[in-house]
């Protein structure tokens, strides 16, 4: 097992390239079962949760090729294989499984997922959604199995305007008979990626990015070609880092529109950025400002970089108040950034961030993908070298993290743990 270890201190400058986003990509990849012919997708990051997906396509019978950020998927050879265990509880959107087999198959048994471990994160509303489609859905001894003799289009309204619960009902609805209506969908622009695909399968779906979606149910599906959007995500960590211990740098591959609430906050904050149609500029700040943030559902302030803002808002003058209101117990990362100086206070759903400190490298670990960014971002700003374990969430996420950072020229490596390293990291 490795750990990162970060020299921080060194200014960063330069041009760094974001990847095609993860939370598109967990789901295009399951919504290829659905086609009876192959699909390809261009632009996947190269990140375990792909890595994963596609292992899980091959153990339901499918053929699949990925090189370069390409995958392509024969799906011809899947069967409604029974997936309890394993490899689905490496990731959240192993849930996608059920949407797609049930959709395919009309049944399916998948493990509850795992993912990052943010407080509850129930599945009721997917199940909701699964069940008015026609499904009868049981939990059994910690899988959930879906069987339908027919899917028949409803109208669903979601208690919460929920992502995952949103594309899991598109991708059983495509191929159900008539009409489906997914009322308070959530509006992500993830969500709008995966139905263009499955529109260019031959899906009909409309309304995807609003909040209604009406789907026309139809027979087949076939394979196309698509390219994914980047991750707004990564492209968000870059900006906060660039923030954080630039010089000046430039986030490229990003869609400005998706990134208007972060960049809206950061300019509050005294950083000069500027937009280019495809590129975001984030030049250095004299003096950062504290600021109070709000995580919404898109497009408000996401919830995914409630994390790495944090560490940055440890920099800014006076006091700033985050709270997330979708992951309200969202904090695991605050008590790694204490150690490392920060003098941050939790109550409720809220961070009190007292500024500015001046961060100190030492051990930490990431809980999950996002307290690992914040982490790295904080290594980067702190004194001395920083010690990060728990990279197999930051894996998770953040393609190619090492080469693209060392690129803006961070002093950023990979090290094999010792046995005793092990032992501590196991104790914590
Ligand atoms: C793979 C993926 O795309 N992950 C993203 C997705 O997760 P995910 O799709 O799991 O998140 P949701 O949008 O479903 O969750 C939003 C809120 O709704 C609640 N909820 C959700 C489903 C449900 O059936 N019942 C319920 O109560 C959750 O507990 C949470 O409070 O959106 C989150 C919120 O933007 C992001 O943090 C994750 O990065
Ligand atoms: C919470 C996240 O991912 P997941 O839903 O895949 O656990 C994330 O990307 O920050």
């Amino acid at each position: 097992m490795e750990k990162l270890k970060i020299e921080g201190g060194h200014p960063l400058t330069g041009r760094i390239k974001v990847s095609g986003a993860k939370n598109s990509a967990v789901a295009l990849i399951p919504a290829t079962i659905l086609a009876d012919s192959p699909t390809v997708i261009e632009g996947l990051p190269d990140i375990s949760d792909v890595q994963t997906l596609k292992e899980l396509l091959e153990e339901i019978g499918g053929s699949v090729e990925f090189h370069d950020g390409e995958m392509h998927v024969s799906p011809e050879g899947m069967v409604a294989m029974p997936l309890p265990n394993g490899r689905v509880k490496k990731l959240r959107a192993s849930y996608y499984l059920m949407g797609a087999m049930l959709g395919r198959f009309k049944k399916a048994a998948i493990g509850l997922p795992g993912g990052c471990y943010l407080g509850p994160r129930p599945i009721d509303q997917h199940i909701k959604g699964f069940e008015a489609l026609g499904a009868k859905v049981t939990n059994e001894q910690g899988a959930i199995y879906l069987r339908a003799d027919e899917l028949i289009g409803a109208r669903i309204y979601l208690d919460v305007a929920s992502v995952g619960a949103t594309i899991n009902i598109m991708l059983a609805a495509v191929r159900a008979k008539g009409q489906t209506i997914i009322e308070n969908a959530a509006k992500e622009p993830e969500i709008i990626d995966v139905a263009t695909l499955l529109n260019n399968m031959g899906a009909k779906i409309k309304g995807a990015g609003t909040n209604v979606i009406r789907i026309e149910g139809v027979e087949s599906l076939s394979g196309t070609r698509h390219t994914i959007i980047p991750d707004r995500i990564e492209a968000g960590t870059y900006m906060i880092l660039g923030a954080a211990a630039g010089g000046g740098i430039t986030v490229e591959n990003v869609i400005p529109f998706h990134m208007e609430s972060l960049t809206s906050k950061l300019r509050e904050m005294g950083v000069p950025i500027e937009v280019g149609d495809e590129e975001i500029y984030i030049g250095k700040a004299d003096k950062l400002n504290s600021v109070d943030v709000k995580t919404l559902v898109y497009p408000g302030f996401p919830t995914d970089l409630q994390q790495p803002l944090t560490t940055l808002l440890t920099k800014a003058e006076g006091t700033a108040l985050i709270t997330d209101t979708i992951y309200t117990a969202r904090f695991k990362h605050i008590d790694e950034l204490r150690r490392m100086n920060a003098n941050i206070k939790t109550e409720g759903s809220s961070a009190i961030i007292y500024g500015p400190a001046t961060l100190q490298g030492t051990r930490v670990k990431a809980s999950d993908l996002r307290a690992g960014a914040a982490l790295v971002i904080a290594g980067v700003m702190a004194e001395g070298i920083t010690e990060v374990t728990g990279l197999e969430h930051i894996d998770r996420g953040y393609s190619d993290l090492i080469e693209k950072l060392t690129g803006l020229g961070a002093v950023i490596w990979r090290e094999e743990m010792s046995e005793s390293e092990l032992e501590q990291v196991k104790n914590q």
